[in-house]
C-alpha cells in the first residue's frame, strides 16, 4: 500500500521555491491499478517520482507498507528501490547492450544475485513478454512495442511490488498501446503487483485502471473508481479529458442539442444493464416517443457501459424516469 500523507513538492528555481505538488494526501491500495490523469505540467511526473524517491518531497510523509520511506538511510533506499521497477515513456533502454543484457542489468547492479539465479529470471522473463526469440537482438532492431516489453521485463528483474509507468504507452500506435496495456493487465492479475500508471490520455485509464486520480496545476481535483469518475466526472478538467477520450466536439454537441425538442435525458448502464432492451417498454409503459441523439458501448475494464443521449416528447415523462431508473440505469437531466 502506498499512502501520501499531505506529501508536498516545490523545486528551486533561481532562487525561488515553485510548487510542482501541493500538499497531497492519498492512498493506493496494494494490487490495484491505479491511474494518474493530467496535462502536461500537471505534476503528474513528479507525483509518481516521489513514490520511488526520485525526488525527494519537501513536506509530508511518504509511506509504503505503513514504513515510512522518507526517513531512508542509503542502503535501506537501495534496497526500497528494488521493490520499485519503473518503465518509460522513451523505453531508456541501454542501446550497446542486447535485450538480454538490459534485462539482466539491475540485478547484476543490484549484487545479490547469482549468474544463474540472472540467467533464469531472464529467460523466464523474455518469455512472460513474447521475446524469447529476441534476447541477442539490440534495442535500434526492435520495434516501439517490443522494446517497451524489454522496458517490462527490465522493470520486473528484481520481483519488485510496486510497478510505476510514467506515460509508458505514449510514443505508441493504438494497436500496440493496446497490446502493452494487456500485458501490463495480465502482469497485474498474474503477479498481483501494484501498479500506478501515468498518461495524459482517459482511454488508457478507462483501459486498465480500478482507480484514478485526476491532476491540475499541482492538485489532485478528484479520484475514485474509474467507473465513477469516467461516467460521471465532476471537475471541469475531468470532463475535458472524458470528451476527449469520446471524441466528443462540446460545441458540436451544444448545436445538435439546440436542434432537438423536448427534455433531453443522458442515460448510462452498466454490467448486464448494458445488454438489455429497455428502451422499448419504457415508451409503451410511458406514451413517451424517444429520438437518440448520441450512443456508445464499450468497456472499463472488464465492465461493459453504455451511455445514450436521447430528446424525448409526449407521454409521462416521471413514468418514464421512474422506469429508467427502476432497472439500474442512471438519468441525468441534461435539458
Ligand atoms: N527538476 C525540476 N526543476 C524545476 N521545475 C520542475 C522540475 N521538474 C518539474 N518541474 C516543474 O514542475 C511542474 C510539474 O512538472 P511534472 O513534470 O511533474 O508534470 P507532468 O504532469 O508530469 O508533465 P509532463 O506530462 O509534461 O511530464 C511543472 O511546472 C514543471 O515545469
Amino acid at each position: 500500500m502506498i499512502e501520501f500523507d499531505q506529501v508536498q513538492k516545490s523545486y528551486q528555481v533561481a532562487g525561488r521555491a515553485i510548487p510542482a505538488l501541493h500538499p497531497t494526501s492519498m492512498t493506493i491500495a496494494a494490487g490495484e491499478v491505479f491511474g494518474i490523469v493530467g496535462h502536461s505540467g500537471a505534476g503528474k511526473s513528479t507525483l509518481v517520482r516521489l513514490i520511488n524517491l526520485l525526488e525527494r518531497p519537501t513536506g509530508g510523509r511518504i509511506l509504503i507498507d505503513g514504513e515510512n520511506v522518507t526517513g531512508y538511510d542509503a542502503g535501506e533506499l537501495r534496497a526500497f528501490r528494488r521493490k520499485v521497477g519503473m518503465i518509460f515513456q522513451h523505453f531508456n533502454l541501454l542501446s550497446s547492450k542486447t535485450v538480454a543484457d538490459n534485462i539482466a542489468f539491475p540485478m547484476k547492479l543490484a549484487g545479490i544475485y547469482s549468474r544463474s539465479e540472472i540467467r533464469d529470471r531472464v529467460s523466464e522473463l523474455l518469455a512472460r513478454v513474447g521475446l524469447a526469440d529476441h534476447a541477442d537482438k539490440y534495442p535500434s532492431q526492435l520495434s516501439g512495442g517490443q522494446k517497451q516489453r524489454v522496458g517490462i521485463a527490465r522493470a520486473l528483474a528484481c520481483r519488485p511490488t510496486i510497478l510505476l509507468c510514467d506515460e509508458a504507452t505514449s510514443a505508441l500506435d493504438p494497436q500496440t498501446t493496446q497490446s502493452v496495456l494487456s500485458l501490463l493487465a495480465d502482469i497485474n492479475r498474474e503477479l498481483g503487483l501494484t501498479i500506478v500508471l501515468i498518461t495524459h490520455e482517459m482511454d488508457v485509464v478507462r483501459r486498465v485502471c480500478d482507480r484514478v486520480a485526476v491532476m491540475d496545476a499541482g492538485r489532485v481535483v478528484e479520484m475514485g473508481a474509474v467507473s465513477d469518475v469516467f461516467l460521471h466526472p465532476q471537475h471541469p478538467t475531468t470532463r475535458d479529458f472524458v470528451f476527449e477520450s469520446e471524441n466528443i466536439d462540446r460545441g458540436e454537441m451544444q448545436q445538435d442539442l439546440a436542434h432537438a425538442d423536448g427534455r433531453i435525458l443522458r442515460l448510462t448502464f452498466r454490467g448486464e444493464s448494458t445488454y438489455r432492451p429497455l428502451l422499448g417498454s419504457v415508451a409503451r409503459q410511458s406514451g413517451v416517443d424517444f429520438s437518440i441523439l448520441s450512443g456508445r458501448i464499450d468497456h472499463i475494464k472488464d465492465t461493459p457501459y453504455g451511455q445514450l443521449t436521447l430528446s424525448l416528447v409526449g407521454g409521462d415523462l416521471e413514468v418514464a424516469m421512474q422506469a429508467l431508473e427502476a432497472a439500474d440505469v442512471h438519468v441525468e437531466v441534461l435539458r
